[in-house]
C-alpha cells in the first residue's frame, strides 16, 4: 500500500511484467524444401497494475504463463517478419487484457543455415537479428538491430593524440587490429509490410558491414558514427541508431624474449576488462 505515515510517501513506480526467454522453432513442411525460424520471444506488459503490487489483487493479471502460450498459438499461423511478430503479439496483450495499456514484444532471430531440402547449420558467431514493437495508446513504435555481431578490421585503424595523465602508459599506435562485437538497434519512423521489414533490415545491416569494413578508424567512436551515419542514410525510414561497440582488443604479442621480431603477426586477444563505445546517431527534426 502507499504510505502516507512518514513524511515522504512512498509509491509504486514505473512497472512491467511478461515471459521471457520462449524460446519457439517455427517449421515451414509444406513442400519437400523445408523452411526453419528459431526465435526467443521477450513480453512485457504494463497498465493499471496497483492493485497487485500494494495489495495482492491479481484480477487485472494476465499470467505470463498465457502469455507464453499465446506465443506458441500465434506462431501456428506462421512468423513472418519478426517485427510483424512481434506487432501481433504486442497489439494483443494491449486490447485484450482489460487492465492492459501498452504491450512491449522483443523478438531474437538464431540464424541457421541451409545445408539440405530439410538440413540446418546454425549460424556461427552467435549473431541475432533483433526487433522489437512497443505498443500503447494505438500506436506501435518498432526497433530493429542486431546483436553480437563480431566484426575485426586487420588494419586500417589507429588511436593516437589522445589526453595523456599521469595514467597513461598506452602508446599511440597507427595500425592496429580493430574488433568488436557490435550491438545495434534503429528505430524505423515510417514502416511497411513483412517484405519491407526484411528489406529494410537487409539494407540496414549492410550499410553496417560496409561502413565498418571501408572507415579508416582514428579510434572506435568516430567508427561509431560512421556506422551510425551510414545506416540512417541507407534507410530513410530510420529515426535514430543506438550503438554498444565493445573493443575488443588485440596486443601485439612481445616476441623479442625469443629472439623473434613481431612486425604486427601475432597478436594477444584480449578478454577482460574492455572498452565499451556506445552512442547514439539521430536524424534531426527537419
Ligand atoms: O578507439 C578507442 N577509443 C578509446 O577511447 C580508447 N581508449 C583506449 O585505451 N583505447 C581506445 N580505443
Amino acid at each position: 500500500m502507499p504510505t502516507d505515515d512518514t513524511e515522504r510517501a512512498i509509491t509504486l513506480g514505473a512497472n512491467s511484467y511478461g515471459k521471457s526467454g520462449v524460446r519457439l522453432v517455427h517449421v515451414v513442411r509444406d513442400s519437400p524444401r523445408h523452411d526453419l525460424r528459431d526465435l526467443t520471444v521477450h513480453t512485457a506488459l504494463a497498465g493499471d497494475l496497483d492493485a497487485t503490487h500494494y495489495r495482492g489483487d491479481n484480477t487485472g493479471v494476465l499470467p505470463t504463463d498465457s502469455q507464453k502460450h499465446t506465443v506458441y498459438a500465434f506462431a501456428r499461423e506462421g512468423i513472418g517478419s519478426i517485427e510483424g511478430f512481434a506487432e501481433r503479439l504486442a497489439r494483443h496483450f494491449a486490447d485484450t487484457a482489460p487492465a492492459i495499456r501498452s504491450a512491449r514484444v522483443r523478438v531474437e532471430e538464431h540464424p541457421w543455415r541451409r545445408t539440405g531440402e530439410h538440413s540446418f547449420a546454425r549460424g556461427d558467431g552467435g549473431e541475432l537479428r533483433t526487433a522489437e514493437a512497443a505498443y500503447g495508446d494505438g500506436a506501435v513504435r518498432f526497433t530493429a538491430g542486431v546483436r553480437d555481431l563480431l566484426l575485426l578490421n586487420t588494419t586500417g585503424s589507429a588511436f593516437g593524440g589522445f589526453l595523456t595523465d599521469r595514467y597513461t602508459t598506452l602508446p599511440e599506435t597507427e595500425d592496429r587490429i580493430l574488433a568488436t562485437a557490435v550491438d545495434a538497434a534503429w528505430t524505423y519512423e515510417t514502416t511497411g509490410d513483412d517484405a519491407w521489414f526484411d528489406a529494410s533490415f537487409a539494407a540496414a545491416r549492410a550499410a553496417l558491414l560496409e561502413a565498418f569494413a571501408d572507415t579508416y578508424s582514428l579510434s572506435l567512436q568516430q567508427t561509431l558514427y560512421a556506422v551510425g551515419e551510414r545506416i540512417l542514410r541507407a534507410v530513410p525510414e530510420t529515426g535514430e541508431v543506438r550503438l554498444s561497440l565493445p573493443n575488443r582488443h588485440h596486443y601485439l604479442y612481445d616476441l623479442e624474449p625469443f629472439g623473434l621480431d613481431n612486425p604486427g603477426l601475432v597478436f594477444q586477444a584480449g578478454d577482460l576488462p574492455y572498452g565499451l563505445i556506445e552512442g547514439t546517431v539521430r536524424r534531426e527534426a527537419p
